[in-house]
């Protein structure tokens, strides 16, 4: 039987972690669809009032707390319809260290806020992951790797008609804050050398409005336990560092740096398991949750031939962008058409 399609007009959505880049995109396209209040659930009372500022519309609502803390979560959640949680730690090198702290927001956060959603009847719940959370082999990825399993758990125990709990997986998000496009552009502009860790290395490149779009198809399509994930093509970042640079027309050299501290050759957006129960629903894959029951001899005695002749869903595997195809969408990124605007005023003013 076919889901019926979620309208979000006039209905409440709360994001928790609501003030980061990825928050503010979904933001702007939710207050484009109608809702009637979006709360915006965060720890920084400074990026909140910037917030308010920024957007002066009365939709609006700021929740100051931490997802850690239950009963902040809890309070929130009265009223709510959507909830977006998008709180997590997400850098690789401070949750290597701290990998407890990754524990605490990524997974027992995410299970206070799914906790506090069902106690209040909340509808849809979507949790954002990783590719980093495939194969984790850092204490981030690992962290998004059990908060994806929390989840998954959680909705397998829930009846029918309760909240329809999905997970969305993303790859790289081109030009987010601290991420390699905005820093190759920056040391093009200051006439530095490239740093390139391995020119081989492939990741994912998906636009934030891409990355948005996949958050509104599982509010509207996303049934109880599914991971929805969108395909996405590939580069080498060879291949980026060449194309910021015919950009930018930069002849800026490039050094080779090595491959940072927890990071993969190629990331994957599904495994090969995961491969052969997906649905291909054109742009997207739709992974159902695991049905099968709480009898653990379904797990141990029992294999599957198909998951031996499958394949992962690699950056390595998928679909690599041309080099002409990536410097158009690089063009098409607000963030360069930015910089390529001020380089030439900057340029126009010196005369
Ligand atoms: O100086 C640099 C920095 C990065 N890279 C390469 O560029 C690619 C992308 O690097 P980013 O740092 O932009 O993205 P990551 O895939 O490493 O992961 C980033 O995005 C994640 C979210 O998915 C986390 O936020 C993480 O902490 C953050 O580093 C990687 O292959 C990396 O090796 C370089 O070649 N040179």
């Amino acid at each position: 039987m076919a889901k019926q399609e979620v309208s979000f007009q006039d209905k409440t959505l709360l994001i928790t972690g609501g003030t980061g880049s990825f928050g503010n995109a979904v933001v702007r396209r939710f207050l484009k669809e109608g809702v009637a209040e979006i709360r915006i659930f965060s720890r920084d009372e400074k990026k909140q009032e910037d917030m308010r500022v920024e957007y002066r519309d009365p939709r609006l609502k700021f929740y100051l707390g931490d997802v850690r803390d239950f009963n902040s979560i809890s309070g929130a959640m009265r009223g709510v319809h959507m909830v977006f949680c998008a709180a997590a730690l997400k850098q690789v090198p401070s949750c290597e260290f701290h990998p407890m702290e990754a524990v605490y927001t990524n997974v027992l956060g995410t299970e206070n806020t799914l906790n506090a959603a069902i106690h209040h009847g909340v509808e849809h719940v979507i949790v954002l992951s990783t590719d980093k959370a495939v194969y984790p082999i850092n204490a981030m990825g690992m962290s998004k790797a059990l908060m994806e399993k929390v989840a998954a758990a959680k909705s397998r125990d829930l009846p029918p008609a309760a909240t329809t709990i999905c997970i969305t997986r993303y790859g790289n998000v081109m030009a987010s804050r601290g991420s390699v496009i905005p820093l190759f552009v920056q040391q093009i502009k200051a006439g530095q050398p490239l740093t390139i860790t391995d020119p081989e290395m492939t990741r994912y490149m998906m636009s934030l409005e891409d990355a948005v779009d996949l958050v509104l198809y599982a509010f509207r399509h996303g049934r109880g336990g599914d991971t929805l994930v969108q395909k996405a093509p590939a580069v080498t970042i060879g291949q980026l560092a060449t194309a910021l640079k015919s950009i930018f027309k930069s002849t800026s050299p490039i050094t080779i740096i090595g491959t940072r501290h927890g990071e993969k050759k190629h990331e994957a957006l599904l495994t090969r398991e995961e491969m052969i129960r997906a649905e291909d629903r054109a742009g997207y894959y739709r992974i159902p949750s695991d049905a099968r029951d709480l009898n653990y001899a379904i797990y141990t005695d029992m294999g599957e031939h198909a998951v031996t002749g499958a394949a992962d869903y690699t950056s390595e595997n998928t679909r690599r962008l041309s080099d002409s195809e990536l410097v158009d969408l690089l063009m098409s990124l607000e963030f360069i058409q930015n910089e390529l605007r001020t380089i030439a005023d900057l340029e126009t003013r010196a005369g």
